[in-house]
Protein backbone atom coordinates (compact mmCIF):
# COMPACT_ATOMS: atom_id res chain seq x y z
CA UNK A 1 0.00 0.00 0.00
CA UNK A 2 1.11 3.29 -1.02
CA UNK A 3 1.53 5.81 2.00
CA UNK A 4 1.74 9.49 1.48
CA UNK A 5 5.20 10.82 3.06
CA UNK A 6 5.37 14.05 3.99
CA UNK A 7 7.51 17.08 3.38
CA UNK A 8 10.34 16.42 6.27
CA UNK A 9 10.78 12.88 4.58
CA UNK A 10 10.74 14.14 0.92
CA UNK A 11 13.42 16.22 2.05
CA UNK A 12 15.50 13.68 3.99
CA UNK A 13 14.98 11.70 1.13
CA UNK A 14 16.19 14.49 -1.85
CA UNK A 15 19.43 14.68 0.31
CA UNK A 16 19.91 11.02 0.85
CA UNK A 17 19.66 10.57 -3.54
CA UNK A 18 22.00 13.53 -3.54
CA UNK A 19 24.89 12.43 -1.64
CA UNK A 20 24.44 8.76 -3.43
CA UNK A 21 25.08 10.75 -6.75
CA UNK A 22 28.07 12.46 -5.01
CA UNK A 23 29.64 9.36 -3.41
CA UNK A 24 28.93 7.07 -6.25
CA UNK A 25 29.11 9.65 -9.08
CA UNK A 26 25.89 8.45 -10.38
CA UNK A 27 23.80 10.67 -13.10
CA UNK A 28 20.52 12.00 -10.88
CA UNK A 29 18.19 9.82 -12.92
CA UNK A 30 19.74 6.58 -12.28
CA UNK A 31 19.88 7.72 -8.29
CA UNK A 32 16.08 8.66 -8.66
CA UNK A 33 15.76 5.22 -9.87
CA UNK A 34 17.47 3.11 -6.86
CA UNK A 35 16.05 5.52 -4.28
CA UNK A 36 12.71 4.36 -5.34
CA UNK A 37 13.19 0.66 -6.17
CA UNK A 38 14.89 0.49 -2.25
CA UNK A 39 11.30 2.53 -0.81
CA UNK A 40 8.81 1.07 -2.38
CA UNK A 41 6.12 2.97 -0.14
CA UNK A 42 6.67 5.61 -1.79
CA UNK A 43 4.03 6.93 -3.77
CA UNK A 44 4.41 8.79 -7.60
CA UNK A 45 2.99 11.76 -5.79
CA UNK A 46 6.30 11.66 -3.13
CA UNK A 47 9.07 11.09 -5.94
CA UNK A 48 8.00 13.71 -7.78
CA UNK A 49 8.30 15.87 -5.00
CA UNK A 50 11.58 14.79 -4.03
CA UNK A 51 13.00 14.06 -7.78
CA UNK A 52 11.78 18.67 -8.02
CA UNK A 53 13.93 19.03 -5.09
CA UNK A 54 16.56 17.13 -6.55
CA UNK A 55 16.70 18.89 -9.50
CA UNK A 56 16.38 22.40 -8.41
CA UNK A 57 19.19 21.91 -5.76
CA UNK A 58 21.14 20.75 -8.73
CA UNK A 59 20.46 23.45 -10.95
CA UNK A 60 21.12 26.46 -8.21
CA UNK A 61 24.25 24.24 -7.01
CA UNK A 62 26.87 27.16 -7.29
CA UNK A 63 24.28 30.23 -6.30
CA UNK A 64 22.61 28.25 -3.17
CA UNK A 65 26.48 27.09 -2.58
CA UNK A 66 27.65 30.73 -2.66
CA UNK A 67 25.35 32.67 -0.33
CA UNK A 68 25.02 29.75 2.43
CA UNK A 69 28.80 29.81 1.92
CA UNK A 70 29.10 25.88 2.11
CA UNK A 71 28.88 22.86 -0.45
CA UNK A 72 26.96 20.67 1.98
CA UNK A 73 24.20 18.92 0.49
CA UNK A 74 22.01 19.10 3.42
CA UNK A 75 21.81 23.06 3.55
CA UNK A 76 21.92 23.20 -0.31
CA UNK A 77 18.02 20.64 -0.19
CA UNK A 78 16.67 23.08 2.74
CA UNK A 79 17.35 26.34 0.86
CA UNK A 80 15.98 24.92 -1.84
CA UNK A 81 12.99 24.51 0.08
CA UNK A 82 12.81 27.08 1.91
CA UNK A 83 14.42 29.60 -0.70
CA UNK A 84 13.94 28.31 -4.29
CA UNK A 85 10.35 27.31 -3.45
CA UNK A 86 9.81 30.54 -1.41
CA UNK A 87 8.23 27.89 1.37
CA UNK A 88 10.16 29.83 4.25
CA UNK A 89 12.39 29.48 7.40
CA UNK A 90 9.03 29.13 9.40
CA UNK A 91 7.35 26.26 7.16
CA UNK A 92 10.63 24.98 6.95
CA UNK A 93 11.75 24.42 10.74
CA UNK A 94 7.98 23.30 10.85
CA UNK A 95 8.59 20.44 8.63
CA UNK A 96 11.82 19.66 10.72
CA UNK A 97 9.89 19.29 13.51
CA UNK A 98 6.61 18.06 13.22
CA UNK A 99 8.10 14.66 10.79
CA UNK A 100 9.88 12.12 12.95
CA UNK A 101 11.26 10.87 8.98
CA UNK A 102 12.65 14.60 8.75
CA UNK A 103 16.43 15.79 8.97
CA UNK A 104 17.94 16.98 11.71
CA UNK A 105 16.56 20.21 13.33
CA UNK A 106 17.93 23.27 12.17
CA UNK A 107 22.02 25.07 14.17
CA UNK A 108 21.55 28.27 15.01
CA UNK A 109 24.66 28.96 12.18
CA UNK A 110 22.66 27.03 9.31
CA UNK A 111 19.36 29.17 10.47
CA UNK A 112 21.15 32.22 10.15
CA UNK A 113 23.12 30.86 6.93
CA UNK A 114 19.19 29.67 5.26
CA UNK A 115 17.74 33.38 6.46
CA UNK A 116 20.53 35.41 4.59
CA UNK A 117 20.14 33.75 1.41
CA UNK A 118 18.21 36.09 -0.27
CA UNK A 119 19.90 38.97 0.67
CA UNK A 120 23.43 38.08 -0.89
CA UNK A 121 24.60 39.68 -4.01
CA UNK A 122 26.80 37.96 -6.36
CA UNK A 123 28.06 38.24 -9.38
CA UNK A 124 29.94 36.24 -12.50
CA UNK A 125 29.63 32.14 -12.66
CA UNK A 126 28.20 31.89 -9.39
CA UNK A 127 25.81 34.04 -9.89
CA UNK A 128 24.26 32.29 -12.93
CA UNK A 129 25.07 28.96 -11.86
CA UNK A 130 27.51 27.91 -14.60
CA UNK A 131 30.60 25.86 -13.20
CA UNK A 132 33.50 28.50 -12.95
CA UNK A 133 36.17 27.12 -15.56
CA UNK A 134 33.09 27.59 -18.75
CA UNK A 135 32.63 31.32 -17.35
CA UNK A 136 34.95 32.95 -20.05
CA UNK A 137 32.69 30.83 -22.82
CA UNK A 138 29.62 32.23 -21.49
CA UNK A 139 31.13 35.59 -21.30
CA UNK A 140 32.62 34.97 -25.01
CA UNK A 141 29.28 33.85 -25.96
CA UNK A 142 26.93 36.28 -24.55
CA UNK A 143 28.80 39.21 -23.57
CA UNK A 144 26.93 41.49 -20.37
CA UNK A 145 24.08 38.50 -21.31
CA UNK A 146 25.81 35.86 -19.93
CA UNK A 147 24.72 36.27 -16.42
CA UNK A 148 21.09 36.34 -17.36
CA UNK A 149 21.76 33.35 -20.07
CA UNK A 150 23.29 31.47 -17.56
CA UNK A 151 20.67 32.21 -14.63
CA UNK A 152 17.69 30.96 -17.31
CA UNK A 153 19.55 27.79 -17.48
CA UNK A 154 18.95 27.11 -14.23
CA UNK A 155 15.33 27.07 -14.11
CA UNK A 156 12.78 24.62 -15.21
CA UNK A 157 12.14 23.74 -18.85
CA UNK A 158 8.56 23.08 -20.38
CA UNK A 159 7.84 19.80 -21.88
CA UNK A 160 7.28 20.50 -25.82
CA UNK A 161 5.60 18.59 -28.35
CA UNK A 162 5.78 18.60 -31.57
CA UNK A 163 2.27 17.74 -33.17
CA UNK A 164 3.18 15.09 -36.18
CA UNK A 165 1.66 16.25 -39.40
CA UNK A 166 1.56 12.82 -40.94
CA UNK A 167 -0.85 11.74 -38.58
CA UNK A 168 -2.72 14.90 -36.88
CA UNK A 169 -2.68 18.35 -36.81
CA UNK A 170 -2.24 20.92 -34.05
CA UNK A 171 -6.11 21.81 -32.80
CA UNK A 172 -6.57 18.17 -32.36
CA UNK A 173 -4.37 17.81 -30.61
CA UNK A 174 -4.67 21.09 -28.44
CA UNK A 175 -8.21 19.73 -28.07
CA UNK A 176 -7.59 16.06 -26.59
CA UNK A 177 -4.54 17.45 -24.06
CA UNK A 178 -6.67 20.53 -23.08
CA UNK A 179 -6.70 18.71 -19.40
CA UNK A 180 -2.91 19.35 -19.44
CA UNK A 181 -2.69 23.14 -20.22
CA UNK A 182 -1.22 23.20 -23.42
CA UNK A 183 -0.39 26.36 -25.50
CA UNK A 184 0.69 26.92 -29.56
CA UNK A 185 4.22 27.27 -29.22
CA UNK A 186 5.98 30.81 -30.61
CA UNK A 187 7.67 29.76 -33.56
CA UNK A 188 7.08 26.42 -35.38
CA UNK A 189 3.54 26.15 -36.08
CA UNK A 190 3.91 22.43 -34.82
CA UNK A 191 5.07 23.03 -31.44
CA UNK A 192 2.69 22.89 -28.74
CA UNK A 193 3.92 23.43 -24.90
CA UNK A 194 3.05 23.00 -21.40
CA UNK A 195 4.56 25.32 -19.35
CA UNK A 196 6.82 24.05 -16.25
CA UNK A 197 4.39 24.47 -12.76
CA UNK A 198 6.66 25.62 -9.71
CA UNK A 199 8.07 23.77 -6.71
CA UNK A 200 6.30 20.69 -6.11
CA UNK A 201 4.33 20.67 -9.12
CA UNK A 202 3.83 17.80 -10.97
CA UNK A 203 4.16 17.75 -15.08
CA UNK A 204 1.63 15.52 -16.75
CA UNK A 205 3.11 12.67 -18.23
CA UNK A 206 2.22 12.96 -21.97
CA UNK A 207 3.56 9.82 -22.96
CA UNK A 208 0.89 7.81 -21.37
CA UNK A 209 -1.83 9.56 -23.69
CA UNK A 210 -3.82 8.30 -26.02
CA UNK A 211 -2.39 10.19 -28.87
CA UNK A 212 1.38 10.24 -27.56
CA UNK A 213 0.36 6.07 -28.55
CA UNK A 214 -1.05 6.89 -31.81
CA UNK A 215 1.90 8.87 -33.07
CA UNK A 216 0.17 12.33 -33.58
CA UNK A 217 2.65 13.93 -31.34
CA UNK A 218 6.43 13.19 -30.39
CA UNK A 219 8.11 14.92 -27.60
CA UNK A 220 10.36 17.11 -28.95
CA UNK A 221 11.98 20.95 -27.64
CA UNK A 222 10.80 24.04 -30.05
CA UNK A 223 14.40 24.68 -30.71
CA UNK A 224 14.58 20.96 -32.37
CA UNK A 225 11.65 21.66 -34.07
CA UNK A 226 12.77 24.93 -35.42
CA UNK A 227 16.06 23.95 -36.72
CA UNK A 228 14.42 20.89 -38.69
CA UNK A 229 12.17 23.73 -40.17
CA UNK A 230 15.38 25.93 -41.03
CA UNK A 231 17.44 22.57 -42.51
CA UNK A 232 15.50 23.98 -46.08
CA UNK A 233 14.33 19.46 -46.52
CA UNK A 234 11.56 19.87 -49.53
CA UNK A 235 9.40 17.32 -50.66
CA UNK A 236 11.04 14.73 -52.76
CA UNK A 237 14.60 15.36 -51.66
CA UNK A 238 17.26 12.90 -50.65
CA UNK A 239 18.66 13.57 -46.97
CA UNK A 240 21.21 12.36 -44.66
CA UNK A 241 20.70 12.66 -41.25
CA UNK A 242 24.33 11.52 -40.50
CA UNK A 243 24.22 11.60 -36.72
CA UNK A 244 20.34 10.76 -36.53
CA UNK A 245 20.26 9.02 -32.55
CA UNK A 246 17.05 8.12 -31.91
CA UNK A 247 15.68 10.23 -34.62
CA UNK A 248 13.82 13.24 -33.54
CA UNK A 249 15.17 15.35 -36.19
CA UNK A 250 14.45 12.45 -38.67
CA UNK A 251 11.32 12.45 -37.45
CA UNK A 252 10.65 16.34 -38.04
CA UNK A 253 12.32 16.77 -41.63
CA UNK A 254 10.10 13.06 -42.82
CA UNK A 255 7.08 15.39 -41.67
CA UNK A 256 8.65 18.42 -43.59
CA UNK A 257 9.08 15.77 -46.58
CA UNK A 258 5.65 15.07 -46.45
CA UNK A 259 6.70 11.30 -46.11
CA UNK A 260 8.46 12.10 -49.53
CA UNK A 261 12.00 11.62 -50.84
CA UNK A 262 14.35 9.45 -48.82
CA UNK A 263 16.27 9.90 -45.17
CA UNK A 264 18.89 8.16 -44.76
CA UNK A 265 19.03 8.00 -41.00
CA UNK A 266 22.79 7.04 -39.67
CA UNK A 267 24.66 7.29 -36.24
CA UNK A 268 28.27 5.71 -35.25
CA UNK A 269 26.53 4.24 -31.80
CA UNK A 270 24.08 1.74 -33.24
CA UNK A 271 22.43 1.57 -29.78
CA UNK A 272 21.38 4.93 -30.00
CA UNK A 273 20.06 4.56 -33.35
CA UNK A 274 18.10 1.25 -31.80
CA UNK A 275 15.16 3.23 -30.59
CA UNK A 276 14.59 5.00 -34.20
CA UNK A 277 12.88 1.52 -35.70
CA UNK A 278 9.61 1.89 -32.96
CA UNK A 279 9.66 5.84 -33.63
CA UNK A 280 9.13 5.67 -37.19
CA UNK A 281 6.57 3.00 -37.16
CA UNK A 282 4.64 5.15 -34.31
CA UNK A 283 4.79 8.37 -36.28
CA UNK A 284 3.53 6.55 -40.00
CA UNK A 285 6.91 7.54 -41.76
CA UNK A 286 7.80 5.46 -44.86
CA UNK A 287 10.38 7.84 -46.19
CA UNK A 288 13.00 6.95 -44.00
CA UNK A 289 15.73 4.22 -44.81
CA UNK A 290 18.07 2.98 -41.12
CA UNK A 291 21.66 2.59 -42.08
CA UNK A 292 22.85 0.65 -38.99
CA UNK A 293 26.66 1.37 -39.15
CA UNK A 294 27.08 -2.48 -38.30
CA UNK A 295 25.37 -3.67 -41.38
CA UNK A 296 25.47 -1.34 -43.86
CA UNK A 297 27.70 1.42 -45.53
CA UNK A 298 26.93 4.61 -46.79
CA UNK A 299 29.22 4.32 -49.45
CA UNK A 300 26.48 4.61 -52.27
CA UNK A 301 25.37 7.96 -50.72
CA UNK A 302 28.56 10.21 -51.30
CA UNK A 303 28.66 13.76 -52.93
CA UNK A 304 24.81 12.62 -53.68
CA UNK A 305 22.39 14.34 -51.29
CA UNK A 306 20.40 17.26 -51.30
CA UNK A 307 21.32 17.98 -47.23
CA UNK A 308 22.92 16.49 -44.75
CA UNK A 309 22.09 16.99 -41.72
CA UNK A 310 24.70 17.19 -38.72
CA UNK A 311 23.35 17.03 -35.47
CA UNK A 312 26.85 16.98 -34.02
CA UNK A 313 27.71 15.48 -30.56
CA UNK A 314 28.21 17.95 -28.27
CA UNK A 315 28.31 19.28 -24.49
CA UNK A 316 24.79 19.72 -24.08
CA UNK A 317 25.40 23.22 -22.32
CA UNK A 318 21.87 24.08 -24.34
CA UNK A 319 20.07 21.41 -22.42
CA UNK A 320 21.43 22.11 -18.70
CA UNK A 321 17.44 23.18 -17.72
CA UNK A 322 16.36 19.24 -18.16
CA UNK A 323 19.32 18.06 -17.50
CA UNK A 324 21.20 20.35 -14.75
CA UNK A 325 23.51 17.36 -13.42
CA UNK A 326 25.26 17.05 -16.79
CA UNK A 327 26.15 21.14 -16.30
CA UNK A 328 28.73 19.92 -13.23
CA UNK A 329 29.99 16.39 -14.49
CA UNK A 330 31.04 17.71 -17.69
CA UNK A 331 34.87 18.34 -17.77
CA UNK A 332 37.39 20.15 -19.61
CA UNK A 333 38.59 16.26 -21.08
CA UNK A 334 34.92 15.64 -21.95
CA UNK A 335 34.33 18.90 -23.95
CA UNK A 336 37.85 18.52 -25.91
CA UNK A 337 36.74 15.28 -26.91
CA UNK A 338 33.48 16.18 -28.11
CA UNK A 339 34.64 19.14 -30.40
CA UNK A 340 37.54 16.69 -31.55
CA UNK A 341 34.26 14.44 -32.60
CA UNK A 342 32.50 17.76 -34.41
CA UNK A 343 35.63 18.42 -36.07
CA UNK A 344 35.77 14.95 -37.63
CA UNK A 345 32.06 14.53 -37.91
CA UNK A 346 31.50 17.42 -40.15
CA UNK A 347 34.23 16.93 -42.17
CA UNK A 348 33.00 13.13 -42.60
CA UNK A 349 29.65 14.28 -43.19
CA UNK A 350 30.58 16.93 -45.55
CA UNK A 351 31.82 14.09 -48.49
CA UNK A 352 27.93 13.31 -48.62
CA UNK A 353 26.59 17.01 -50.24
CA UNK A 354 26.10 16.86 -53.86
CA UNK A 355 27.19 19.87 -55.90
CA UNK A 356 25.04 22.86 -55.08
CA UNK A 357 23.62 20.89 -52.35
CA UNK A 358 23.68 21.92 -48.18
CA UNK A 359 25.47 21.13 -45.10
CA UNK A 360 23.31 21.70 -41.60
CA UNK A 361 25.22 21.62 -38.58
CA UNK A 362 23.63 22.15 -35.39
CA UNK A 363 24.69 21.65 -31.79
CA UNK A 364 22.73 21.76 -28.26
CA UNK A 365 25.64 23.91 -27.19
CA UNK A 366 26.34 27.25 -26.79
CA UNK A 367 30.06 27.37 -26.20
CA UNK A 368 31.60 29.00 -29.49
CA UNK A 369 34.27 26.30 -29.57
CA UNK A 370 31.60 23.76 -30.11
CA UNK A 371 29.76 26.41 -32.68
CA UNK A 372 31.14 29.30 -34.50
CA UNK A 373 34.88 28.15 -33.85
CA UNK A 374 34.16 25.12 -35.77
CA UNK A 375 32.35 27.17 -38.54
CA UNK A 376 35.10 29.23 -38.79
CA UNK A 377 37.40 25.93 -38.95
CA UNK A 378 35.77 24.48 -41.19
CA UNK A 379 34.99 27.18 -43.87
CA UNK A 380 38.50 27.87 -43.89
CA UNK A 381 39.51 24.44 -45.16
CA UNK A 382 36.72 23.57 -47.51
CA UNK A 383 36.60 26.20 -50.11
CA UNK A 384 34.13 24.78 -52.04
CA UNK A 385 31.74 25.36 -49.13
CA UNK A 386 29.96 28.69 -48.18
CA UNK A 387 28.17 30.07 -45.71
CA UNK A 388 23.93 30.19 -46.05
CA UNK A 389 22.41 32.67 -43.72
CA UNK A 390 20.50 31.07 -41.15
CA UNK A 391 19.21 33.74 -39.91
CA UNK A 392 17.52 34.52 -43.87
CA UNK A 393 15.86 31.70 -43.74
CA UNK A 394 14.69 31.89 -40.28
CA UNK A 395 12.70 35.31 -41.91
CA UNK A 396 11.09 33.41 -44.67
CA UNK A 397 10.55 30.41 -42.56
CA UNK A 398 9.49 32.48 -39.53
CA UNK A 399 8.35 36.03 -41.58
CA UNK A 400 7.09 38.34 -38.65
CA UNK A 401 8.40 36.64 -35.60
CA UNK A 402 11.02 37.85 -33.01
CA UNK A 403 14.14 37.19 -34.63
CA UNK A 404 17.35 35.34 -32.91
CA UNK A 405 19.72 37.69 -31.18
CA UNK A 406 22.93 35.88 -31.34
CA UNK A 407 23.66 35.71 -34.65
CA UNK A 408 27.44 35.84 -36.30
CA UNK A 409 28.34 37.91 -39.51
CA UNK A 410 27.27 34.73 -41.55
CA UNK A 411 23.92 34.31 -40.42
CA UNK A 412 24.41 31.45 -38.07
CA UNK A 413 22.05 31.53 -35.28
CA UNK A 414 22.20 30.64 -31.10
CA UNK A 415 18.78 30.33 -29.67
CA UNK A 416 18.42 30.34 -25.87
CA UNK A 417 16.13 30.07 -23.02
CA UNK A 418 16.50 33.78 -22.03
CA UNK A 419 15.75 34.96 -25.96
CA UNK A 420 13.69 32.40 -27.73
CA UNK A 421 12.63 30.04 -24.74
CA UNK A 422 13.63 27.05 -26.11
CA UNK A 423 16.74 24.81 -25.21
CA UNK A 424 19.96 26.40 -26.41
CA UNK A 425 21.01 25.66 -29.74
CA UNK A 426 23.30 26.78 -32.72
CA UNK A 427 22.47 26.52 -36.28
CA UNK A 428 24.48 26.90 -39.31
CA UNK A 429 23.79 26.23 -42.93
CA UNK A 430 26.22 25.57 -45.70
CA UNK A 431 26.09 25.37 -49.02
CA UNK A 432 28.79 23.29 -51.62
CA UNK A 433 29.30 25.30 -54.83
CA UNK A 434 27.97 23.71 -57.87
CA UNK A 435 29.85 22.08 -59.91
C1 LIG B 1 23.02 15.15 -30.48
S1 LIG B 1 23.04 13.45 -30.67
C2 LIG B 1 21.87 13.18 -31.96
C3 LIG B 1 20.44 13.38 -31.58
C4 LIG B 1 19.47 13.02 -32.69
N1 LIG B 1 19.80 13.65 -33.94
C5 LIG B 1 18.04 13.37 -32.35
O1 LIG B 1 17.48 14.34 -32.86
O2 LIG B 1 17.44 12.63 -31.56
C6 LIG B 1 24.57 13.18 -31.45
C7 LIG B 1 24.74 11.79 -32.03
O3 LIG B 1 25.98 11.77 -32.76
C8 LIG B 1 26.41 10.44 -32.76
N2 LIG B 1 27.82 10.41 -33.21
C9 LIG B 1 28.94 10.64 -32.50
N3 LIG B 1 30.05 10.51 -33.28
C10 LIG B 1 29.59 10.19 -34.52
C11 LIG B 1 30.23 9.93 -35.76
N4 LIG B 1 31.55 9.96 -35.89
N5 LIG B 1 29.47 9.64 -36.84
C12 LIG B 1 28.12 9.60 -36.73
N6 LIG B 1 27.46 9.83 -35.56
C13 LIG B 1 28.18 10.13 -34.49
C14 LIG B 1 26.16 9.98 -31.35
O4 LIG B 1 26.12 8.58 -31.26
C15 LIG B 1 24.83 10.66 -31.03
O5 LIG B 1 23.77 9.77 -31.22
Amino acid sequence: MELSMRDGGRLAAAIEVLQDMETRHRPAQVALRDWGASHRFAGSGDRTVIGNLVFDALRHKASLGAALGTADIRALVLATYAHTWGMGMDKLEEVLTADPHAPDRLSETEKTALAGVSAINLDGAAASDVPEWLWPSFQAAFGTCALAEGRALAQRAPIDLRVNTLKADPERVLERLRHTHPVPGTFAATAIRIKPRPGSGRMPHVQAEEGYRKGWFELQDEASQIVALLSGVNVGDQVLDFCAGGGGKTLAMAAVMENKGQIYAHDADRLRLAPIHERLQRAGVRNVQVRDPASSSLDDLKEGMDTVFVDAPCSGTGVWRRRPDSKWRLSEGALKDRIADQRSVLREAAGFVKPGGNLVYVTCSVLPEENDHQIEEFLAEHAQFQPASALARWRAVFPGKVEPVYRSTRGDILLTPATTETDGFFCALLKRKPA
